[in-house]
């Protein structure tokens, strides 16, 4: 059940099924049908068997989904089954919300280490961190089993940082800094933008006051 060729807009759906499957698991709701967890999620039923039927279905006709089953192969998909240890570049107001976050450790995303460099940043203490100095990233890369670096700096020298970051194996960027970053074709970069994301708020509202 491969999930090449799975379009990015299903592979975007699947972390908010995962959630609400979670949540019904946590109601200790064992079985539920397309039509209710449509009405609960918000896509349609048949956007959600479409969905669905990409990884192969899930679902048995007059019985709906067992939910702790298709909480865990939508996991497994997601590749949550595995432990992931992530390093963090950018220890500032934005860089100490993520590592101090412990939601993202319980779902399997362990942040090792955390990297400035700012020396007034250097070697303070940040939870359970001491912050290294990022002149010591690539080291620390090749010395542990590092999957994921997390950018939390500025645009400027995003990009040189991310070349090292490649250079020593590094697979995964959760990119944080404003900048389209360019890296080779296995690795993976997944940029978040929450100014975007405000500016789309700002669009929809502004729109809601024309009406
Ligand atoms: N994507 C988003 O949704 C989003 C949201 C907020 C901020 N940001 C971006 O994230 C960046 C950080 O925001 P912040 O509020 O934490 O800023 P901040 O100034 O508090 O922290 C940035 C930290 O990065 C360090 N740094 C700068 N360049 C570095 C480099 N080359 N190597 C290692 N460390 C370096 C600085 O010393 C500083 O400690 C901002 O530049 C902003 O553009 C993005």
């Amino acid at each position: 059940m491969g999930s090449k060729n799975i379009s990015m807009a299903v592979i975007r759906r699947l972390p908010k099924y995962h959630r609400y499957l979670g949540d019904l698991l946590d109601k200790d709701i064992q079985r539920i049908s397309s039509k209710e967890l449509s009405d609960i999620i918000g896509f349609t039923a048949s956007q959600i068997r479409q969905d669905l039927n990409n990884f192969g279905g899930f679902g048995q006709q007059g019985y709906g989904y067992n939910v702790g089953a298709l909480h865990n192969e939508i996991g497994k998909i997601l590749g949550l089954d595995k432990q992931y240890n992530a390093i963090l570049i950018g220890a500032g107001n934005l860089g100490q919300a993520i590592a101090n976050y412990s939601g993202f450790r319980k779902a399997g995303f362990e942040v090792k280490a955390l990297f400035d460099a700012n020396p007034r940043m250097i070697g303070l203490k940040i939870r359970e961190f001491e912050v290294l100095d990022s002149e010591e990233i690539e080291d620390y890369v090749r010395d542990n089993d590092i999957d994921i670096a997390i950018l939390c700096i500025p645009k400027n020298g995003a990009q040189s940082i991310v070349n090292k970051l490649v250079n020593v194996g590094i697979k995964g960027i959760w990119n944080f800094a404003p900048i389209d970053l360019e890296v080779p074709k296995d690795v993976i970069v997944e940029n978040v933008n929450l100014t975007e994301s405000l500016f789309t708020l700002s669009y929809l509202m502004k729109e809601n006051e024309e009406m």
